[in-house]
């Protein structure tokens, strides 16, 4: 669905050195980023401030033609052909809007049906789902510059799939709403993906969209690709670590020396254990079954490393 390889953006840009002169230097926003996403998948493109991820975006939407490399979306260059692009996917910028500010949501919706030559039923059937899941009935005849940021942000999402794209890009779709409205919108993504098959591409800072929408993460920071694979697996593979806390019948000394466990921490006399162990080197059933040989089991949970500071490990190793 996507195909991009060795893929480059310079920007010339111009600063003032003295009071009159300026220098004239290139940046390479993104710099020979390779990466694939097949039909159906959802993948995260993420990282910090600047690191490209706009830039790749608009690359693969047709917005800006690459300084050097190669894309395809849908099996078009998007860039030389930007129409039939525009016909197969469907593009939601968080901080830009495709609607029409004056007229009522759903005035934006037909006018989009007539540039993208919808059929009618195919058109009624996609604004009947859409208007039923984002719950959008007590505002559809409401002026775009009336809306909330939640409402409006649903109502892009709408706009975007009324053609029926095979392909979801979305950049940031949930900056700035609420936990609410975050949360609905991702449930109607994740949907979307998993019972209809559209593929998703989003960037985002909000690494509970990723943990909710994406099993896959591409990780890029200053222009190049810093990881690319499942979640699980970047995080056994910089978050070594997890840990089982178990709740004892009765108070025990500290269960450090068992196999596998680097680090131990007790709480309540005792009672409490949280056994730091790697995952490489034993798993959580072995670590049971050696802890429940020495003391009476109550309950017990085993955490994950938080998704953020996978990230954080992950723009850190650089
Ligand atoms: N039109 C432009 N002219 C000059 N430099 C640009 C232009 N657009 C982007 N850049 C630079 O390219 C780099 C990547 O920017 P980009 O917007 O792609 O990052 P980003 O990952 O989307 O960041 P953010 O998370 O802050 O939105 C930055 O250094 C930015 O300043």
């Amino acid at each position: 669905m996507i195909e991009v390889r060795e893929l480059c953006r310079e920007f010339a840009v111009t600063t003032r050195t003295g009071r009159f002169r300026r220098t004239r230097r290139t940046v390479r926003a993104v710099d020979s980023v390779s990466f694939d996403v097949a039909a159906g998948e959802a993948v995260g493109y993420v990282g910090p401030n600047g690191a490209g991820k706009s830039t790749t975006i608009k690359m693969l939407t047709g917005i800006l033609v690459p300084t050097s490399g190669h894309v395809r979306v849908s099996g078009v260059d998007p860039s030389r052909s930007r129409r039939e692009l525009t016909r197969r996917i469907g593009v939601v910028f968080g901080q830009r809007s495709q609607l029409w500010w004056d007229l009522p949501l759903r005035d934006s919706f037909d006018l989009l049906r007539a540039i993208y030559r919808v059929g009618a039923a195919d058109y009624a059937r996609r604004l009947r789902e859409c208007v039923e899941l984002l719950e959008l009935s007590g505002f559809l005849d409401r002026p775009v510059r009336q809306l909330s940021l939640g409402q409006r942000m649903r109502g892009e999402v709408t706009a975007s799939l009324l053609h029926g794209p095979e392909l979801l890009v979305l950049d940031e779709p949930t900056i700035g709403l609420d936990l609410e409205s975050k949360e609905r919108l991702r449930e109607f993504l994740a949907d979307l993906n998993t019972t209809r098959g559209t593929t998703l591409l989003l960037t985002t800072h909000d690494l509970d969209d990723i943990e909710r929408l994406c099993p896959r993460l591409v990780v890029i920071d200053r222009g190049t690709v810093l990881a690319d694979g499942p979640l699980e697996e970047l995080r056994a593979e910089v978050a070594p670590e997890r840990v089982l806390v178990v709740d004892l019948e009765k108070p025990a000394d500290p269960l450090g020396d068992l196999a596998g466990v680097v680090a131990v921490r007790s709480e309540l006399g005792g009672l409490r254990q949280h056994l730091t162990f790697r995952r490489d080197e034993t798993t959580a059933a072995a670590l049971i079954a050696a802890v429940a040989t020495r003391a009476e089991v109550h309950d017990l949970v085993v955490e994950e490393p938080e998704i953020d500071d996978v990230v954080r490990r992950l723009y850190a190793r650089r």
